[in-house]
């Protein structure tokens, strides 16, 4: 099959789809807990790898809840989705949970959608607008508490942490300039803050390893543990005041 739809497109229209699905799944109240979380998972990733691939046959693919699709160690072309980040926040009912879907090539990421579909917002690489609100001396952080990094960074700028779920609704708070910095350490696969980084480098923030060093995709081994995302008019304080500990 020839699609007829961009590469940009494709990946909106999969972010926007997954995310009716899952709040179709979350209706009524019908299914609950970790048994709705699982089914989500499952329910939008089958949905996700039909539809790439029916449209993308000659891509590989690298997801959280499934196998990899391809050969993504000899295809330049890799999609990297999360199909559902944040499933506990979308089991316990609230909004923070996001659906994440980048296309990378040769391991940086070319095109990338986020959707929050409980607050109904899908972010674009190829449309989003750098945030122009002024800085919030605030940070966010996951709700299970953040890492000693993330702790150092917001005592060292004075920035109060704002507990978000989901990779992608942290760094879509950024983007939108509802906090000024995101920053990880500890663990995190390349499906949870792939798509998130190539919609924020598009909105034109700093986004780098810890160390500063940029963010390289489709790795052998899909485990990204540590980045930054941040307004850049604190990227030097803030890789700065990481340099003391890292
Ligand atoms: N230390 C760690 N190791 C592995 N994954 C982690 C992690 N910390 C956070 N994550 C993942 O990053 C996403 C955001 O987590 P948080 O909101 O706590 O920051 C979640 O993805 P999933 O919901 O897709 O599993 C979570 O599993
Ligand atoms: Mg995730």
């Amino acid at each position: 099959m020839i699609s007829r739809h961009s590469d940009a497109d494709l990946a909106a229209h999969i972010a926007d789809g997954a995310g009716q699905i899952l709040l179709g799944v979350r209706h009524g109240g019908l299914l609950g807990g970790r048994h709705l979380g699982d089914v989500g998972d499952a329910m939008a990733q089958a949905w996700i790898s039909n539809v790439l691939v029916r449209h993308r046959p000659h891509d590989a693919v690298l997801s959280e809840e499934g196998a990899d699709i391809g050969d993504r160690s000899s295809t330049d072309r890799v999609w990297i989705i999360d199909p559902l980040d944040g499933t506990s926040e979308f089991a316990s009912g609230t909004a923070d949970w996001a659906v994440h879907v980048a296309l990378t090539e040769g391991g940086a990421v070319t095109t990338a959608a986020v959707s929050l579909p409980a607050v109904g917002e899908l972010f674009r690489s190829d449309t989003v607008d750098p945030p122009v609100t002024p800085l919030t001396g605030r940070m966010a952080a996951s709700r299970y508490g953040g890492s000693y990094e993330s702790a150092w960074v917001s005592r060292r700028l004075s920035l109060n942490m704002i507990g978000i779920g989901s990779a992608g609704a942290k760094a879509m708070a950024v983007v939108r300039g509802d906090v000024d910095a995101y920053v990880h350490a500890g663990g995190q696969y390349e499906w949870d803050n792939c798509a998130p980084v190539g919609v924020a480098l598009s909105a034109g923030l700093h986004c780098s390893r810890l160390d500063g060093s940029p963010i390289v995709y489709n790795q052998p081994q899909p485990y990204m543990p540590d980045f930054v995302i941040c307004r850049t008019e604190i990227r030097d304080d803030l890789l700065t005041a990481l340099d003391e500990i890292w």
